[in-house]
């Protein structure tokens, strides 16, 4: 083996790069006009520097097969053409060095759009061939120069006779591939440079074929403008959203974060959303627009919010259509969180009424927020609705008529106890929706005095009247039988007197009593290791209640049923309604059960002599 090494420069296939970013770097073809708009800013931007009266001006031509770029920005020398325009990968908007992190990086970036030395390639996703045209304002004695680029990586270089380009500045010049053409077409070319440029400082017109001119509007951002008074600028915001997002919202936030310059507004959505449906945001750079879907803007919880923002010191990724996770974005999403925080907050001492219809479209949203949140928990909780046995009502005026608040784990279990123990005077939350448990549980930290405590189906039982000892007597052939029958699913039964007297039978369940009895269940089928396992997890199994009512007409009257056959069928049609009400999924025991009591009845209906009540 010999020691000689050569050494050798990577090759780049352009054609493999373009392709690269076309098909997997930018989200359509459109982003060659952000990018050739950008370039002109940025130019300006620098000439600018230079001297503050430069004129500033970007000019599209747009015809059926060419489209310009012109702007009065600095320009290139020749060399400036070699070194930035000619290298792909460097930029003449970072430092000697070239590097792409660091302060330098964050200070120069202040001032220009781009950074990463790649843009100028996305021309290549609608155009096989860029000419750029260019003169040098930094150096006015350079000639101006012509750079014939094409995607397959060749490009050429002449220097223009003296007076081809009478002011300093660049024009780049493309001619659209078949089937890039309708990116360049006038109308096209319009509605690209209003969709990204609406907010940017400079003048931007459009002129087509036949010498029309288009000039796309510089509005000034609505939070900038100045309004006669707070109504009329909340009519201009909600105007704004309706052009923008096309809705009219609840209210508009302002968002104004002065050490990065930020600012902007987030609108508050006048329906609800399902919290995973993240909203994207409308981010402006410097005026630019970077993206209209940038969900990472602002913290998670605040889905109920649409913004728009333009700022200078974001740092977008690559492909310039999000934005670049650092710790800068980390700050400004807690602080916009915050601001919207804020606002929540202030409502309720600013404009009850308008906090009541945010609460009323997104109690969700509050809810979770407040889980994590102890002073909007403090300041919001009472007037956050919840389904309780007084009906749907804030926590503030269910616990002031109940001072014992009793929360159900599950939505089925609020269904099933809440007539019953609302008769018996209970005060029962449904603790069953996401979110809704805990922060119940938390009121005591903002009421103290009150008690929360989950709802166990003892507590209800405790609140059932016992019957008369004679009629406990009366009904005990009764009773014997039902407990036969309903023993098979572990279950007891008692007889009661309770409220609502239309409800013949309460089962009295709960998750954990139904999951500790499937795992006995498990063990007694499973054998050797898991047997074992199983059983030593096995706890007393709680059992279920199935309480009938003796207030009820038709269990008084089953109550007194002496043939055993109609006996079972009867219990087994009051286990079987009372499983019903549960609105839990059944099992395959359960429902052939039902079946039976159903089929039973049917039969004893149509063949058996009524039998009346002695
Ligand atoms: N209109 C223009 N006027 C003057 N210089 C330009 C113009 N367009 C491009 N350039 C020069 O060419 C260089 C490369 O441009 P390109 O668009 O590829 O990258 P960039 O703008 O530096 O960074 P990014 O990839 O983030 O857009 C720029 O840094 C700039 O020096």
């Amino acid at each position: 083996m010999s020691d000689a090494s050569t050494s050798h420069t990577f090759q780049v296939d352009l054609r493999g790069l373009i392709d690269l970013l076309s098909h997997h770097l930018y989200s359509s073809p459109r982003v060659y006009l952000r990018e050739l708009l950008q370039n002109a800013v940025d130019a300006i931007t620098a000439r600018q520097a230079l001297d503050a009266d430069a004129p500033a001006r970007i000019t599209l031509r747009a015809g059926e097969d060419r489209l310009t770029v012109t702007d009065t920005g600095v320009g290139l020398t020749e060399q400036d053409v070699h070194r930035f325009l000619a290298t792909i990968g460097r930029s003449s908007k970072r430092g000697a060095d070239g590097g792409l992190d660091g302060d330098r990086l964050a200070a120069e970036r202040s001032d220009f759009i781009g950074q990463f030395g790649i843009g100028l390639l996305a021309c290549f996703v609608v155009a096989d061939e860029i000419t750029v045209t260019t003169r040098s304002a930094a150096d006015p004695a350079a000639p101006a120069v012509e750079w014939r680029g094409a995607a397959d990586g060749r490009y050429t270089i002449r220097t223009l006779p003296a007076g081809a380009v009478p002011e300093p500045g660049t024009t780049v010049s493309l001619v659209p591939r078949r089937e890039g053409a309708e990116w360049t077409r006038p109308e096209r070319v319009v509605s690209l440079a209003r969709h990204y440029g609406s907010l940017l400082r400079h003048q931007v017109t459009v002129v087509d074929d036949f010498g029309g001119s288009t000039r796309i509007d510089r509005r000034p951002a609505p939070w900038d403008t100045r309004h006669g008074s707070p109504l009329a600028r909340r009519e201009a915001l909600a105007e704004h959203c309706r052009a923008t997002f096309d809705f009219t919202p609840l209210d508009s936030i302002a968002l104004d974060l002065p050490l990065v310059g930020l600012r902007g507004v987030a609108y508050v959505l006048p329906t609800s959303v399902h919290p995973s449906r993240q909203a994207g945001h409308r981010v402006h750079l410097k005026g630019m627009l970077l993206s209209d879907q940038a969900p990472e803007l602002l913290p998670d919880w605040a889905f109920f919010v649409r913004c728009v923002v333009d700022a200078d010191s974001l740092r977008p990724t690559a492909s310039r259509e999000a934005l670049y996770e650092d710790e800068t974005l980390a700050a400004i999403r807690e602080a916009l969180g915050g601001r919207i925080r804020d606002w929540l907050t202030g409502l309720s001492a600013s404009d009850p009424a308008l906090l009541h219809r945010f609460i009323a479209v997104h109690h969700l949203a509050v809810k979770a927020l407040a889980r994590y949140d102890d002073e909007l928990l403090r300041l919001l909780l009472p007037w956050l609705p919840f389904e309780t046995t007084d009906g749907q009502v804030t926590l503030e005026e269910f616990a002031r008529a109940h001072p014992v608040v009793l929360v159900t784990q599950t939505v089925e279990e609020f269904r099933q106890v809440a007539p019953i123990a609302g008769a018996a005077g209970l005060g029962v939350v449904n603790g069953g929706y996401a979110y809704d448990r805990d922060l119940v549980h938390r009121l005591p930290e903002i009421r103290p005095g009150c008690t929360v405590t989950d709802l166990d189906p003892t507590t209800v039982a405790a609140h059932l009247d016992a019957v008369e000892p004679g009629a406990e007597l009366a009904a005990a052939g009764f009773l014997h039988i039902a407990r036969e029958v309903v023993a098979q699913f572990d279950c007891d039964v008692v007889l009661r007197s309770f409220h609502p007297v239309s409800a013949p039978a309460l089962l009295l369940d709960n998750r954990e009593a139904r999951h500790e009895r499937s795992r006995s269940e498990l063990a007694d089928s499973a054998d050797g290791l898991w047997a074992d396992i199983l059983g030593s997890l096995r706890a007393q199994a709680p059992r279920a209640q199935l309480v009938l009512n003796h207030l009820n007409p038709l269990v008084r009257r089953a109550a007194s049923i002496t043939e055993r056959g109609l006996a079972v069928t009867a219990v087994e049609a009051l286990y079987g309604q009372a499983l019903l009400m549960t609105r839990r999924p059944l099992r395959a025991t359960e429902s052939a059960l039902l079946n039976r009591a159903f089929i039973g009845l049917l039969d004893h209906a149509m063949h058996e002599p009524r039998q009346e009540p002695k």
